[in-house]
């Protein structure tokens, strides 16, 4: 915020769990900082517009940020809100991560309107998902099944289903709990089964590096051991290089002072998953993530992303 202007203003995508993200922090700064004035500035991104080809062909990371980022360097707007598994590894110089907020629910959800779980499809039915993680975790559960991609915001993919082009779909239960459709939820599928993306769930808040007094309100959203766990996943992608699109699965867990991290690197088609784990002190969550990802690159990791690389 410059001292000019009194009002916060928060860019956001137009997607029904973009503005419901941006509404929620917008709801908490004026509970925690009584006669604020937070305002949304909602815009369409690349991602939005490019809706017919597979995420993964497109490549390009930030495709859902990078409006939202030039809106916030040129002063149009103070705050950006992100799904924390939709935030690149790296910042553009002058803006950060400011604050992280509480994690909803980071499990994968099976949504459909016949059957209860992955295990309960019949042969060769037909799943949605344009996730990769999500495509190699099935594929390896079932590799009968026909998977199909599946793009578009979260109440397109909801009206995809009910027309009757899936079986089944997965998306993240936290969208589907945060848009007040958590009945949508035929079951939540364990991360023994479907290991979720890094910071899956969580909510991040980024601004520009040199405004001291819009992070001082933002203080207040924070959320320690949400930080810890998207912490700890986030450095393991980032030393895997790996994008938002890629099947890596990354999930922490905080018991006390101990963090446990899962990680995952798996073949798009299923035929070849390493998986690992590493247990620590919450305080070295980025030491371990990066350890996780040294064990999985030390298992082959490398060759099965070169090759997912090479095919987008
Ligand atoms: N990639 C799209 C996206 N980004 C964040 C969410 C869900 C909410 C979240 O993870 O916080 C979704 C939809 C989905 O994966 O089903």
């Amino acid at each position: 915020m410059t001292s000019s202007s009194q009002i916060l203003r928060i860019a956001t995508r137009k997607s029904a769990l973009a503005l419901w993200q941006a509404e929620f922090v917008k709801a908490q700064l004026e509970i925690h900082h009584p006669g604020i004035e937070v305002e949304l500035v909602p815009m369409s991104t690349q991602g939005d517009k490019i809706l017919d080809t597979p995420l993964a062909k497109i490549g390009g990371k930030g495709l859902f940020v990078k409006e939202l980022e030039q809106a916030m360097l040129e002063g149009r707007a103070d705050i950006a809100v992100h799904s924390m598994k939709d935030v690149p590894v790296e910042f553009p110089d002058g803006l950060e991560l400011h604050t992280i907020c509480e994690r909803e629910d980071p499990r994968d959800a099976f949504v459909s309107n016949h059957f209860d779980s992955i295990d309960a499809l019949p042969q060769g039915a037909i799943v949605g998902t344009s996730s990769l993680r999500r495509q190699c975790q099935i594929r390896a559960l079932r590799p009968d099944l026909d998977i199909r991609d599946l793009r578009g915001n979260v109440n397109t993919r909801l009206a995809k289903l009910d027309e009757g082009q899936y079986d089944a779909i997965i998306l993240a239960a936290a969208g589907l709990i945060r848009l007040e459709m958590p009945e949508r939820i035929a079951s939540f599928i364990s991360p023994e089964q479907s290991l979720p993306a890094n910071g899956q769930g969580a909510v991040g808040i980024e601004c520009r590096s040199d405004d001291s007094a819009t992070k001082a309100l933002l203080v207040a959203l924070e959320h320690h051991e949400t930080r810890i766990r998207v912490l700890a996943e986030r450095a393991m992608n980032r030393r895997l290089e790996g994008g938002c699109q890629v099947p890596i699965g990354a999930f922490a867990e905080v018991s006390g002072s101990q963090l446990t991290l899962r990680g995952l690197v798996g073949a798009v088609d299923g035929s070849e998953i390493l998986r690992d784990q590493v247990n620590g002190a919450c305080d070295d969550a980025e030491k371990l993530g990066i350890e996780l990802a040294e064990k999985l690159l030390a298992q082959g990791a490398d060759t099965i992303l070169q090759a997912v690389y090479k095919d987008a």
